[in-house]
């Protein structure tokens, strides 16, 4: 088998060598004692759901083909390190990568694979055009010229026949968008245009008509006569699609049981007592024999042959290669973050919903709280009844910024965790560079929805605080929210689990606040807990900016101060609140961003 770009036998046409398609240096992958087991546990008994398997891809189509369930996914994700030892599943594969052994769930080595999963995770307010170009921008080396990637980008889109949708939006859930199969072919051209030496493509065709199939396939044909290895998951191809493949790996029951040159298969088959019938698609024949012949008595007949060890060679570490150039190769931090927070501002303005909800539920909810305390400010603070409606109007205020930032960051972020986990998987930009753009992003919406609480709240119910203090009072708070939110959808697997976990946050916070129960009258073991709750500490200054003045006569000034104690806001401890609230926000946006990186180098 082919190894090296100077092994590839095949006549290149000229102008295939240029864009997507442009010659370069093949990496081969060899692999051997690959095996993936669910262990047994209480009643469910151990599951073998890959044995022993081995193989190689070089610089041609390999095809994996099998019945449903005999181990395909399975052994491209040990392959692209995304299958790993977690609870019952156990995982054990030499892995080599141009003869260097690798562990291929190691982010270094999976940043070498070009891999398009089965679901697209694509940003759904881009277009096509501008999904590849991001790609391409961010991955290519930084030497390429826009022009130039503007003129990979039409090409991969003409190639994979996305001229007809290509300014149209993705869309999603939130946004209606291209069809299935054009987000499928993006998704292939988005991994494609970054000239890949390994390509990995679990069930690229599936969801495709015959044409877009073959047009898929004859791109993928492209791209391993440039050099690449592109190794591909396929269910029944159609005869002219299979005639396309090199090479062909079959796997049944999570074992493999031909491996070798598709030109082989039917004499492999024949030899074993398994001739292909006259007329007969060969891809469809050997699926058939793989499903109706016992295992016992395809083993008797030869197949299931011995694997091979993946031989121990000393070619170069492309690992130490590619690390050494890896300051040449892409764009700095400031473009990443750049593209990111451009491709974050067209999402607000295409997915009008984003902003829209967080808007009108902000404003929706703030006029209700504005009409039930309407004008409490101008209310007679010699009675203590009313001083009390002002200080509920403030708490009430503050817990819409609290709630109003969180929860749509915690709904949004986890639907776009896994297009994050993907472009950092394959090496778009650093954790660094995302959590900037991120934050820069909720900073932005933050003091837009803070601006209409601020300015609602404020004059419906009549406040006397200074207005200024008001508001960067609520947006710093609002912020910790958000750096709250972010820490649980870091961390919490299942967005809507994650989204069950902001009240457990939250609503102690409230508690605490001071305004059902004075903080002194909370048992002691309990009540240092109110120094971690961001909440208390905004409520305790809006108190102070709005009470802690000439209230107008003796006894409303005796109130006012009765308030703030009740409120456990003391004026000496003013410049503290405000570093615990700052302090709060750093600690836990450092919390996320670590919980981030944990999880994208998983
Ligand atoms: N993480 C896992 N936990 C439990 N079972 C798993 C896990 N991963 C794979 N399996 C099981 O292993 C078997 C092989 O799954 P896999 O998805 O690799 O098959 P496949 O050949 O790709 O199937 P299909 O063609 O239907 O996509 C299936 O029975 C599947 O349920």
């Amino acid at each position: 088998m082919d190894t090296g770009s100077t092994a590839v036998n095949k006549i290149l046409d000229k102008n295939e060598m240029s864009g997507p398609f442009q010659s370069r240096q093949g990496k081969s992958l060899k692999w051997s004692n690959v095996n993936m087991t669910l262990v047994a546990k209480g009643k469910s008994p151990e599951k073998k759901i890959l044995q022993n398997v081995w193989g190689e891809a070089g610089n041609e189509t390999t095809a994996i083909m099998g019945p449903s369930g005999s181990g395909k996914t399975s052994l491209l994700n040990v392959l692209s390190g995304r299958a790993r030892n977690l609870g019952r599943l156990k995982v054990t594969a030499d892995v080599k990568l141009d003869g260097k052994s690798v562990n291929p769930t190691d982010v270094s080595v999976r940043q070498h694979i070009a891999f398009v999963e089965q679901d697209d995770t694509l940003c759904i307010s881009a277009t096509p055009r501008e999904a590849i170009f991001f790609s391409a921008k961010l991955r290519l080396p930084k030497s390429y010229m826009d022009e130039q990637l503007h003129t990979l980008t039409d090409r991969m889109l003409t190639e994979l026949g996305l001229q007809g949708c290509a300014d149209t939006i993705i869309g999603g859930t939130l946004a209606k968008g291209i069809s299935g199969g054009e987000r499928k072919r993006t998704s292939v051209g988005v991994e494609l245009v970054t000239q890949p030496s390994i390509v990995f493509l679990d069930e690229p065709t599936s969801g495709l008509d015959s044409f877009s199939a073959l047009q898929l396939v004859q791109v993928l044909d492209k791209v391993a006569r440039a050099g690449a290895s592109v190794l591909f998951t396929i269910h029944q191809p159609q005869s002219d699609i299979f005639d396309m493949f090199d090479r062909m790996i079959l796997m049944n029951k999570g074992q493999v049981m031909y491996q070798g040159d598709v030109e082989n298969m039917t004499d492999y088959f024949e030899s074993r007592g398994h001739p292909l019938p006259p007329k007969y698609n060969p891809a469809d024949y050997v699926m058939i024999v793989a499903q109706t012949i016992p295992e016992k008595e395809l083993k008797e007949a030869g197949f299931f042959s011995e694997r091979k060890e993946a031989d121990s060679s000393s070619e170069r570490s492309v690992l130490e290669y590619d690390t050494k150039n890896e300051h040449n190769r892409h764009v700095g931090a400031w473009i990443q973050v750049k593209y990111l927070v451009q491709r974050d501002f067209q999402s607000l303005v295409r997915v009008k919903t984003i902003l829209g909800a967080r808007l009108a539920l902000t404003g929706f909810m703030t006029v209700l709280t504005g009409f039930i305390f309407w004008q409490v400010g101008d209310g007679n603070l010699e009675d203590l009844v009313e001083v009390q409606s002002i200080f509920g109007g403030l708490v009430t205020a503050c817990m819409l910024a609290m709630f109003g930032s969180a929860m749509p960051t915690l709904i949004v972020f986890p639907e776009e965790r896994p297009v994050f986990l993907r472009e950092y998987a394959t090496n778009h930009y650093s954790v660094v560079s995302y959590f900037l753009s991120r934050l820069l992003l909720e900073a932005i919406l933050t003091a837009i929805q803070m601006v209409v609480l601020a300015i609602l709240s404020y004059f419906m119910m009549a406040l006397s605080l200074d207005f200024g203090l008001y508001f960067i009072t609520l947006y710093t708070l609002a912020m910790s929210s958000t750096a709250l939110a972010m820490v649980i959808g870091s961390t919490v697997e299942d967005p809507k689990i994650a989204v069950e976990f902001l009240p457990i946050t939250l609503v102690p916070q409230i508690m605490f606040a001071g305004f059902f129960i004075a903080p002194d009258l909370i048992p002691v073991w309990l009540r240092w807990l109110q120094y971690i709750m961001p909440l208390s500490y905004a409520v305790n200054l809006v108190m102070d900016y709005e009470f802690n003045q000439d209230c107008g006569s003796e006894q409303a000034n005796t109130n006012c101060q009765n308030i703030l104690d009740i409120a456990g806001s003391d004026s000496d401890d003013i410049w503290w609140y405000w570093l615990a609230l700052v302090a709060i926000f750093v600690v836990l946006r450092s919390v996320a961003l670590v919980c981030l990186k944990r999880k994208a180098e998983k």
